[in-house]
């Protein structure tokens, strides 16, 4: 079976428990961190800024994967790169006009930074395809943006082995993630389809850390 990248999300990290549990995730050997930033508009939840990551740079040399859900992702997409995202993620859906999306696609490039895109899952694979050219990675969401632990929506699958076959036929060479309800089984199923990275929050934080992360890989 091929081999993935685990992000593991700090959404569902234990903050009691911080340096403990960043030491494990470290000791797995995973390259990736995964930060779900939302600001209570465009998702309810508010999580954290640009602080908080900057508190994670400081402690580890992961790479810093940033999905932003939020109404302002021009200001915000710059205030995550300054604090060190490697990699911002933002919704189609959160900008008015593809010229918009494109522009931010650019922006968050010039600062040297990589620029992901995603999109709710009601939101059409249409939506997407304009930017397949120009992103340096696509996430597909596998649960309604804005909570950790919640199930993994089958119809994801299908989503990830489009945009495999998408990038084999058009030459492109964006990464594919997931994100939402991933563990062991759901991993696989994500596997077989053609990701790339694995997203998982509760599954690898509400068990023995490394053993988790090792299990998705
Ligand atoms: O983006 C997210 C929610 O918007 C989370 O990263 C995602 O849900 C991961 O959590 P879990 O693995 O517990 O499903």
């Amino acid at each position: 079976m091929k081999k993935v990248i685990v992000a593991p999300s700090v959404l569902s990290l234990d903050y009691a428990k911080v340096e403990t549990q960043l030491a494990q995730v470290v000791k797995a050997n995973t390259p990736w961190l995964h930060f779900d930033v939302m600001d209570g508009h465009f998702v309810d939840a508010i999580t954290f800024g640009p602080n908080v990551l900057k508190g994670f740079k400081k402690a580890t040399n992961l790479f810093m994967d940033v999905h932003i859900m939020v109404d302002q992702p021009v200001k915000v997409a710059k205030q995550m790169i300054d604090a060190g995202a490697d990699m911002i993620t933002f919704h189609v859906e959160s900008l008015d006009s593809e010229n918009e999306i494109h522009q931010l696609i650019a922006s968050i490039k010039r600062q040297g930074c990589k620029a992901g895109i995603t999109a709710r899952p009601g939101t059409q694979i249409a939506n997407i395809l304009p930017y397949l050219a120009s992103v340096d990675l696509v996430l597909v969401m596998s649960v309604e943006p804005g909570k950790g632990g919640q199930s993994f929506m089958p119809e994801a699958l299908d989503k990830i082995a489009y945009f495999d076959t998408y990038r084999k036929e058009h030459n492109l060479n964006y990464v594919i993630e997931v994100d939402g309800g991933i563990n062991k089984d759901t991993g696989e199923l994500c596997k077989k389809a053609g990701v790339d990275v694995l997203v998982a929050g509760s599954y690898v934080f509400e068990g023995d850390i490394e053993e988790r992360i090792q299990s998705l890989v």
